[in-house]
């Protein structure tokens, strides 16, 4: 029985042992071999699907194996490499069996290092191998991965080494251990001899590779690629059309990157160089410790020499560990991230590219760098020259591959009908108005055109609304509620924000950047007015404070009734929003006619206000010409009021309309707006505000600041400044990432713009910047950036609106002709003075005859404040308290509170008096 448990018990410590130290040598081996023929036969793609991919056929084992061998000893490196892996093999099996022989963990560790070695060595060769198969469609890049997985393997296995070195070592302290030192010496000394020879060989190499390596390698990737690029152009084609509608088409860029390829295998070397440091300092370590069991006896010195090649093993794989691991989680590269980050901005200045998505980089293996991208592209992009560009920008940020998809930029306008009392309706007569992408000038979809029978449906469910269950409906509700359905609008909006502001930009040319400010706009003023509607509550029966006791007064603010909404195409979906914000605030219902050159968003709200439930009939939106649905709001019996934004020459006839049954109006009407630049301000900041101010929004601003008048001591270098920040607007399909200035909203927009620059020209003004089409762009209403000079005061180009991006220049001395040639004009919408002089400012903001006046900075416009202008720029306000009150009807209301008899009539004889009086005469 003892003798059972005694053989037991050896037996379980023997298999420890063996578990052990047989791990680290042969089941280590073992373990290795497998998971790289495992690695190996998953990554070639020889066995997968050879057929369909005209690929050669299977190959033997025998063929697979005696492949890498051929070409591993067809290039002078690669022998050099095989023999010394050969020579660490040899070695290597000569210190475990010394090692296992002598009982001496030092040397078994060392052993155990050149294992490490070894493998990696073998995994690097093999990969110099497998990295020059052809890709496929499962391994899109190549199989350099191999190395990777395979190398962080070894290192995992080698820290599991590490560790169990070290434990055995502290038991070997605890409780030391005899070793024979007989060959000891001679083969600690034999391994220290042949890490040498490691490390000149490699420090040989490092030097080789980065002299001259560059006929060697054509990089691998580069003939591959061609075969699966249509495997990805066709899964990302199929994907994206699906999602968004859009035209896709994707490539894989390859690089043949000669220099990189020569940097890799220093790399490689370098790596191997410093394991083989590694190596070099555990075997001296060996030959120090044998020395002191021989001469000293001490016999701790095995453990501790262990411990210190297991601290060795560790440090020198923990680099690859976190290389590797980096590589396999496909993290974004550390050292590339700066790199990356400025490469796409580079990118998004290339013209044509209207945005990116889906941008993916990580490290494919140890030295190459590969990324995929999606990118937005206008329609008039050429494909071709755009991937170049954009892979050579990536190639020179350190992507070595780089699958590019191209997606064309397609939206698709809904089709809607009129929106009249909460549903969609056909118009009577089906007339439809075509909707002309101004950047490409393609058609793009179609709105319904209201004519007269259709204007009467939506005025008479307006008025249903107005005065239904006697006002409770809506009218006569609270502000809260009304404010309910203003927010809902609002946070709709905001939801739909980026598709509201893609379809404006197709509606009107506009860039992409300004449509999708705007939408945060429009939902600010739908936030902004529920709050005035909640707070009108309490506004309610103000009393008025009156000098007699006898009666008491107050007022009560009631919506003035249904409102006729006439909006411009510049800002559809603002200015619609300007408007409607109030007018249902204030408890009226309306009927908007918006542009007919810009009705797509209108449409949107009119949805939106169907998924918010908004009361039928309280708003109403019907899309159509302005002669004809227009006119007939501006002239309907049945509606209270009319709110009108465009031009001062239709305003008129909206005024002449109305006045025929005094009906109340507020007009925002035209402009030509002087922005006045004095000699005291920072040139830089003047030249972008008067830019801005002018060019913004393709020049289509009823304030547009198109009348510089500038100080003429600074006139000469500020024209420059001025070239110079013009030159730097980038004028493109304005869907395009960057673009400012789009196109022009219709042709008839583009030519009479045209026509007043060729006026100016012939009135003898100077173009001295633009004045013509953009040469890249031959599609499309685009004018240049315009600066106009030597211009007099009759010219027409002076005194009246272009709308478009014009900017004409005259120069003063004196303040008081600056005030007198910014006031010398028929309108007073707004007017902009650039001075560091506070008190001029105030004096000028005094003397200009505007609705806004801007301090050192022009166009700036906030929800609080007034909008409205002066003299033929229009009457009555928007925005802030002023756009609520003009939907509000005062009605004051006074109540005589005494008991007292008013008297002031002799009051009529009683009978009885008056028989009394009679019978006294
Ligand atoms: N002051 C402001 O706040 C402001 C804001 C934006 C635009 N605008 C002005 O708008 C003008 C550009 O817009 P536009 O070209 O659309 O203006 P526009 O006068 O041609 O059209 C404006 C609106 O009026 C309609 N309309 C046309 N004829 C009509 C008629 N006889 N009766 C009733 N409605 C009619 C149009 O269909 C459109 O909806 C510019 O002059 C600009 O300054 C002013
Ligand atoms: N910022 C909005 C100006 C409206 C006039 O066109």
């Amino acid at each position: 029985m003892e003798e059972r448990e005694r053989r037991f018990g050896f037996g379980v410590l023997g298999e420890m042992e063996l578990f052990y130290f047989a791990e680290l040598s042969l089941w280590g081996l073992l373990l290795c071999g497998l998971l790289l023929y495992v690695a190996v036969r998953e990554l070639d793609p020889v066995y997968l699907n050879y057929l369909e991919l005209g690929m050669e056929s299977p190959e033997s084992f025998s063929t697979s194996i005696m492949k890498p061998i051929r070409h591993i000893l067809s290039e002078r490196k690669s022998r050099k490499i095989a023999l010394f892996l050969l020579i660490n093999t040899g070695y290597m099996v000569v210190e475990f069996v010394a090692g296992f022989m002598s009982n001496s963990l030092g040397l078994i560790s060392d052993a155990c290092h050149m294992l490490f070695d070894c493998a990696a060595l073998a995994i690097g060769l093999y990969a110099s191998y497998i990295s020059r198969l052809p890709a496929n469609n499962q391994y899109n890049y190549g199989r350099g991965r191999f190395e990777v997985l395979s190398g962080y393997v070894n290192a995992v296995f080698l820290v599991l080494v590490g560790a169990l070195i070290v434990l055995e070592s502290f038991e070997r302290i605890l409780d030391p251990q005899e070793i024979s030192t007989n060959s000891l010496l001679t083969v600690s000394i034999g391994g220290l001899v042949v890490n040498v020879v490691g490390l000149i060989f490699f420090h040989e190499e490092h030097h080789h590779a980065h002299g001259g390596c560059s006929q060697s390698h054509p990089h691998s990737h580069s003939h591959s690629h061609t075969h699966h690029h249509d495997q990805h152009s066709h899964d990302h084609t199929g994907h994206h059309r699906e999602d968004h509608g859009n035209h896709h088409e994707c490539i894989t860029v390859s690089h043949e990157c000669l220099e990189k390829s020569c940097s890799d295998h220093g790399d490689h070397h370098e790596h191997h160089s410093c394991n083989t440091h590694g190596d070099t300092m555990g075997s001296v370590g060996v030959v120090i410790s044998t020395l002191l069991i021989k001469y000293k006896g001490w016999l701790v010195a095995d453990p501790a020499c262990s411990i210190f090649i297991s601290v060795l093993i560790v440090a020198s794989v923990i680099p690859l560990l976190r290389n590797s691991a980096e590589v396999l989680l496909q993290r974004v590269p550390r050292m590339h991230e700066q790199e990356l980050k400025e490469a796409l901005n580079d990118v998004m200045k290339i013209r044509g590219i209207c945005g990116i998505q889906n941008f993916h980089v990580w490290s494919f293996t140890n030295t190459d760098v590969v990324g995929t991208l999606n990118l937005h592209i206008s329609a008039e992009t050429d494909k071709a020259s755009t991937k170049a560009h954009v892979s050579r920008i990536l190639n020179d940020a350190g992507i070595k591959d780089l699958t590019l998809q191209l997606a064309i930029m397609a939206i698709q306008i809904p089709s809607r009908q009129l929106f009249i009392d909460g549903e969609w309706r056909e118009p009577v007569l089906k007339k439809r108005i075509p909707i002309i992408n101004p950047a490409t000038e393609e058609t793009v979809g179609d709105i319904p055109a209201a004519t007269t029978e259709d204007v009467e449906i939506a005025v008479d469910a307006a008025r249903r609304a107005f005065s239904r269950n006697g006002g409770k409906d809506w009218a006569s509700t609270s502000g809260a509620f009304r404010a309910k359905f203003l927010r809902a609008i609002a946070s709709t909006v905001l939801e739909r924000k980026s598709e509201l502001a893609l379809l404006e930009v197709v509606d009107t040319g506009k860039p992409l950047v300004e449509t999708a400010s705007d939408m945060d706009g429009v939902a600010s003023c739908f936030n902004y007015y529920a709050e005035l509607a909640e707070a009108l509550d309490a506004k309610q029966k103000a009393s008025i404070s009156i000098p007699v006791q006898s009666f008491k007064s107050y007022v009560l603010k009631e919506p003035i009734g249904v409102i006729a909404l006439i909006t411009p195409w510049n800002y559809p979906l603002l200015m619609a929003a300007w408007k409607i914000a109030p007018a249902l605030a204030a408890g009226c219902t309306a009927i908007l006619k918006p542009s007919e050159l810009a009705s797509v968003t209108c449409l949107e709200l009119a949805e939106i206000c169907r998924q918010v439930d908004i009361p039928p009939g309280v708003l109403n939106i019907v899309t159509g010409l302005g002669s004809e649905a227009g006119a007939l709001l501006a002239s309907h019996p049945h509606i209270d009021k009319i709110a009108f934004t465009g031009s001062t020459a239709t305003g008129i006839k909206v005024m002449t309309a109305a006045a025929q049954m005094v009906k109340p109006i507020s007009l925002e009407l035209g402009g030509k707006s002087p922005i006045i630049v004095f000699e005291d301000g920072d040139l830089n900041n003047a030249a972008e505000w008067t830019i801005y101010g002018c060019f913004k929004t393709n020049g289509q601003i009823c304030s547009a600041t198109s009348r510089l008048i500038v100080h003429e001591s600074i006139a000469a270098d500020f024209l420059v400044k001025l070239i110079d920040w013009s030159k730097n607007i980038k004028i493109s399909d304005p869907l395009e990432d960057g673009c400012r200035l789009g196109a022009i909203i219709s042709k008839g927009q583009y030519e009479k713009v045209m026509n007043f620059i060729s006026t100016a020209k012939n009135e003898g003004a100077t173009i001295l910047y633009g004045g013509a089409r953009p040469q890249h762009l031959r599609k499309g209403f685009f004018i240049e950036p315009t600066i106009i000079t030597d211009v007099s005061t009759s010219m027409q180009i002076w005194r009246e609106e272009v709308f478009g991006p014009v900017l004409c220049v005259k120069t003063f001395s004196t303040e008081n002709e600056a005030i007198e040639l910014a006031n010398d004009t028929d309108y007073g919408l707004g007017a902009a003075v650039i001075s560091k002089d506070l008190e001029r400012c105030e004096r000028l903001t005094k003397a200009l005859q505007a609705g806004t006046v801007w301090i050192n900075c022009s166009q700036p416009c906030f929800d609080q404040t007034a909008w409205g202008g002066n003299k033929r720029s229009g009457i009555g306000r928007e925005l802030g308290e002023w756009g609520l009150d003009s939907y509000l009807s005062i009605k004051q209301v006074t109540h005589y509170i005494s008991n007292e008899p008013w008297g002031w009539y002799s009051p009529p004889q009683s009978s009885e008096e008056l028989e009394r009086s009679q019978k006294q005469n």
